[in-house]
């Protein structure tokens, strides 16, 4: 288990060039699965996600090659399918979320796709039923092991279907859209999650000679094809990391430059800081966090009544920033409260908060409180254990806000997100030390 140690208090200064997106390259990388042909992919992010994904891909037969720092090509012509039956791929599969979009291409390009229940964050249930559902519209039989939690969908031959999911799950759609690529006839698929992920999966695969419509909206149009071809796509800036050093620069009240963002990809993000006070400067592609010398003051409703920040699917607030926007909450002029609606446990991290001397009240699993201290008392330094991804940066922030000497242990939740977050933290400024 790694450690960081952080020593708090100092002032941040710099330049921060944002990774590719964690959650579009999982999606990217399992659509390389639907080509024979080979399929070269810019901006890929260094991270355990995003690494163990590529390896499991290889596992499963797919030529890869480095051709640049973050640039790789793939080729998915010769497969050994006998490896999805494997203790390793058991293992693999059961690595990360992401895993679960193997399943879809698979079943479109081979007839059949399995999976062991995959990892992921442990912040609630996480249930697959709108992937699976999906595939049996198409006409797919599934199995499911529950011994060994080992799910399996097979088919001779899919065909078109109309769908209205149950819920717009992201990695779902990515799923059912990679599966209908080669269904006979027309796959429409209403209430689909259109998070710019599924916008650049759906751009990608009409590149390759899908024919995808309504990209971008809940209602998504497949017309079948025989095959896809080969094509090169380039992963955006990952917007959650964007917004995590959003966070960062104004609970720190540093002065920070977040370069080439995809100011058009960001959806509601800059404004849901700006709803907490902070000055979010668009300067080109750029974005500015100028020092909050003043601190920052939460807005209210123009009703006059307190502000809440909820997550709901896109174009909603990312669930993936609310422990993020909560943590920067608790040194605000003002309070706010934190609905986390899709997930049932990414709150609970806001006891290590309190340990620290924020003012926050969890009011239910899905709902906390934060009164904040506007600076005037500054959170105090304490030794925690990262949750999950985001509550680990959150509590990262928290100790670079902090007086004294913090440290965070399981980082290996951070680093599955993060690409080298100590080393780009200490080019700015930051008095952090990796433990191992
Ligand atoms: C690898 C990856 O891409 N992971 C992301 C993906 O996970 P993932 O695709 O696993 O998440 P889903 O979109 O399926 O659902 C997330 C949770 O929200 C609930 N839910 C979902 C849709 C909805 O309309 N109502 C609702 O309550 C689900 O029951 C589930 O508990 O999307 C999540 C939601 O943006 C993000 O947190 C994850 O970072
Ligand atoms: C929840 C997340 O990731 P995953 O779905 O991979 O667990 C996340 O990126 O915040």
């Amino acid at each position: 288990m790694g450690t960081f140690k952080i020593e708090g208090g100092a002032q941040l200064k710099g330049e921060i060039i944002p990774q590719g997106a964690k959650n579009e390259a999982l999606q990217i990388l399992c659509a390389v699965l639907l080509t024979s042909e080979k399929v070269t992919i810019h901006n890929i992010p260094n991270i355990i996600d995003v690494n163990k994904l590529i390896d499991l891909l290889e596992n499963l037969g797919v030529k890869i090659q480095k051709i640049g720092a973050s640039s790789y090509t793939f080729m998915a012509d010769d497969l050994h399918l006998d490896y999805l039956q494997s203790e390793q791929f058991k293992q693999d599969g059961r690595g990360l979320r992401g895993s679960i979009m193997i399943v879809g291409p698979l079943l479109a390009r081979f007839g059949k796709g399995y999976i062991p229940k995959p990892g992921g964050d442990k912040i609630g249930r996480r249930r697959l039923d709108t992937h699976f559902e999906g595939f049996i519209k198409l006409g797919a039989t599934f199995r499911y092991n529950r011994e060994e939690y080992f799910y399996g969908v097979e088919a001779k031959k899919l065909k078109g279907a109309f769908m209205l999911l149950d819920e717009a799950s992201v990695t779902g759609t990515a799923n059912i859209v990679m599966a209908a690529v080669f269904a006979e006839g027309t796959t429409t698929i209403y209430n689909a999650a259109c998070e710019p992920y599924l916008q650049q999966l759906c751009s990608m695969l009409n590149r390759m000679g899908a024919k995808i419509s309504g990209v971008g909206s809940n209602l998504l149009t497949i017309e079948g094809v025989k095959e896809l071809g080969g094509t090169e796509h380039t992963i955006l800036p990952d917007m959650i990391e964007i917004g995590s050093w959003i966070g960062m620069a104004a609970m720190t009240r540093s002065e920070l430059t977040i370069k080439n963002v995809g100011w058009d990809h960001l959806g509601q993000i800059p404004n849901v800081f700006r709803k907490l006070g902070i000055t979010v400067e668009k300067q080109d592609d750029d974005i500015v966090i100028p020092e909050h010398a003043d601190g920052y003051e939460v807005q209210s409703f123009i009703d006059g009544s307190v502000l809440t920040i909820s997550d709901a699917p896109w174009p909603g607030f990312t669930p993936d920033l609310l422990s993020i926007i909560l943590t920067v909450a608790t040194q605000a002029r003002g309070s706010v409260l934190i609905h986390q609606k899709m997930f049932e446990s990414r709150l609970f991290f806001v006891d290590k908060l309190i340990d620290m001397g924020a003012k926050i009240i969890l009011c239910d699993p899905h709902r906390a409180t934060v009164i904040g201290h506007d600076f005037k008392s500054t959170l105090k330094a304490t030794t925690m254990t990262s949750p999950d991804i985001r509550a680990g940066v959150s509590l990262l922030i928290a100790a670079l806000s902090a007086k004294g000497t913090s440290t965070v242990h399981n980082i290996e939740q951070i680093d599955r997100g993060y690409q080298n977050i100590d080393g780009r933290l200490k080019a700015i400024g930051a008095k952090i030390v990796r433990m191992d």
